[in-house]
């Protein structure tokens, strides 16, 4: 359902070593992503935008503080719910398109036949199948971003993250794989972050988030807030 809370965080803090040479990569932080939320996470180089992103995709683990996921039934678990794109789409070199997409479901346990059955739906619905067989090496970069964009879709998500998922691509093939990023979360209504140094993409979204040296700052109608500052 749009608007009710998918994912939240609470006090979530991400440190790095300790003692005199710790380092906060991320204050204190209160987050809420609503379900089908759209946002752009902004920030320089350095400032934690993948931090955010790794702690709410379950890739990393706070330092402090909690993270829940009220819109499921155990909100302690998100198994496969959510989907990453990074900056480099990592396509397995074995194999062809369709085996890539649809690895994902295989790993997770489902059978052959359903596997290769969401594969060829993600390809369909983002209109690749064009590319079924081909080899990642036979792709250009704005393809096989593509088609990791297919394989994110495949594992039915909840919630797509997107770590600057155009920063290696020129600017017509970055609005393509965003039109592509967009439309995978429409057909599985599922919310989008997406993580970018470029104004243009930002402004795609109407919901923003910046960050600069650990501390999130937001627009008035975004979905997060950082904590006050005696809090940190
Ligand atoms: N494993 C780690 N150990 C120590 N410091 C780290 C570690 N991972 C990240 N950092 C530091 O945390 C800060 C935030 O890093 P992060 O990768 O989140 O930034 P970013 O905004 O995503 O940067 P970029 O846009 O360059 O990818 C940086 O100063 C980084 O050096």
């Amino acid at each position: 359902m749009v608007n009710s809370p998918l994912v939240q965080g609470t006090k979530l803090a991400r440190r790095f070593g300790t003692g005199s040479t710790a380092f906060v990569a991320l204050h204190d932080t209160d987050l809420t992503i609503h379900q089908g939320a759209r946002i752009a996470l902004t920030g320089p180089s350095g400032s934690g935008k993948s931090t955010v992103l790794h702690l709410v995709a379950g890739l990393d683990r706070p330092s402090s503080g909690i993270l829940s996921w009220p819109g499921l039934d155990n909100p302690e678990h998100h198994p496969g719910l959510v989907g990453v794109v990074f900056q480099s789409p990592s396509l397995i070199p074995a194999l062809d398109v369709v085996e890539n997409v649809e690895l994902v479901s295989l790993i997770a346990g489902v059978s052959p036949v359903q596997a290769r059955a969401r594969a060829t739906a993600a390809l369909s619905i983002l209109g690749l199948m064009s590319l079924a067989d081909q080899l990642p090496e036979e792709l250009s970069g704005g393809q096989a971003q593509r088609v990791a964009i297919a394989r994110v879709l495949a594992g039915e998500p909840r919630l797509i993250l997107a770590d600057e998922p155009t920063g290696q691509l020129d600017r017509d093939t970055a609005a393509h794989v965003l039109d592509i990023l967009e439309a995978a979360a429409d057909s599985s209504g599922a919310a989008l972050v997406v993580a970018t140094h470029d104004p243009v993409v930002a402004d795609r979204y109407p919901h923003r988030w910046s960050i600069e040296d650990g501390r999130l700052r937001t627009d008035a109608a975004a979905t997060i807030h950082t904590a006050p500052e005696q809090d940190r």
